[in-house]
């Protein structure tokens, strides 16, 4: 390797976090990088809730304008946060291996117990999956909307705004936050978003293709990349942005892979939560079977209903 591989990523910690990784990875292949920060429109409108804003691409424009003239050779993001679909030129070569991916609670207080329903828990949390799913399996608790990276959510939570937080394992081990946590939610209740606990990197296609594949032969883990294909296969055809109640996890156990996911409606009413498996070579085709198992079994009134309420806002 002649030249250093250019990393971009946005500025936030967790944003940070992930380039490092990445570079640490590549660096355990030869490979030398430098991490280029690159402030993107989603960092600047902290204030307003994303889907008012738009999601489409809030955090990647930017990142993409950047890998597309080559003054980054690849941008790194939390698989999770990235679109279903990318634009033509893009591509995603590598998904890093997969963190526990579990929500969890993060609080400052004991006794936290989310079955509890006897005593009120204010839960903070800006995801719709994850307010519908409290709505579904747990209507005694209740949340408050909550914004900003990490620290400033601990602070509001410390503040008084709510008992804890509901958030990704990964995030907050990735933050170094651990020892905060107060347990551990279920698989297959808070089913997690698409994606999450993995880190995605993405080039443009014109990347030159000797380094491209070096940076997936350092970075790719081939068993979280068969997972994550299924799961944003099935969330391509659901075009589920993030303001969306999907859900999917696909698991790997030899060749066999296993996609359980679904959508619940905003009201937490009605959730849809199915599985199917098949071989590790046919992840996409998982994806595409179970959205057409989850609309034939109701899923696609409750993402009309879902599409027409936020069309209103
Ligand atoms: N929605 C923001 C976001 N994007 C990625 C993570 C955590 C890291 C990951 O899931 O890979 C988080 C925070 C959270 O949902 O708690």
């Amino acid at each position: 390797m002649s030249r250093k591989v250019k990393i971009g990523t946005r500025g936030s910690k967790l944003a940070l976090w992930q380039a490092y990784y990445v570079e640490d990875l590549l660096k355990n292949a030869g490979i030398q990088s430098e991490i280029i920060v690159i402030d993107t429109k989603g960092d600047q409108v902290l204030d307003v809730s994303i889907s008012k804003i738009g999601s489409k691409g809030v955090f990647t424009q930017e990142l993409e304008d950047q890998l597309m003239d080559g003054r980054i050779d690849v941008a790194v993001h939390s698989a999770k946060d990235m679109q279903s679909s990318l634009a033509d030129e893009f591509e995603i070569i590598a998904f890093t291996e997969r963190e526990k991916e579990n929500d969890i609670l993060v609080s400052a207080k004991s006794g936290i117990d989310i079955k509890d329903a006897s005593k009120p828990l204010v839960l903070g949390t800006s995801s719709t999956r994850r307010v519908a799913t409290l709505k579904h399996f747990f209507p005694h608790v209740k949340t408050v909307d909550v914004r900003g990276n990490l620290q400033t959510r601990i602070r509001k939570m410390e503040e008084g705004l709510c008992d804890a937080l509901l958030l990704a394992y990964a995030g907050v081990h990735r933050m170094g936050y651990d020892s905060m946590i107060a347990a551990e939610l279920d698989l297959d209740e808070f089913t997690p978003a698409v994606g999450q606990g993995s880190v995605a990197i993405e080039s443009a296609k014109s990347l030159d293709s000797a380094l491209r594949q070096q940076i997936i032969q350092a970075c790719n883990h081939p068993a979280t990349e068969s997972r994550l294909k299924a799961e944003r296969a099935y969330l391509r055809v659901l075009e589920g942005g993030c303001s969306i109640p999907v859900f999917a996890l696909a698991s790997l156990k030899n060749e066999t892979l296993s996609l359980c996911g679904g959508i619940i409606s905003l009201d937490g009413q009605n959730r849809i939560s199915l599985e199917v498996s098949g071989d590790k070579t046919k992840a996409e085709d998982l994806g595409k079977e179970l959205a057409k198992l989850v609309f034939a079994a109701g899923g696609k009134e409750i993402l009309d209903e879902i599409k027409k309420s936020q069309s209103y806002k």
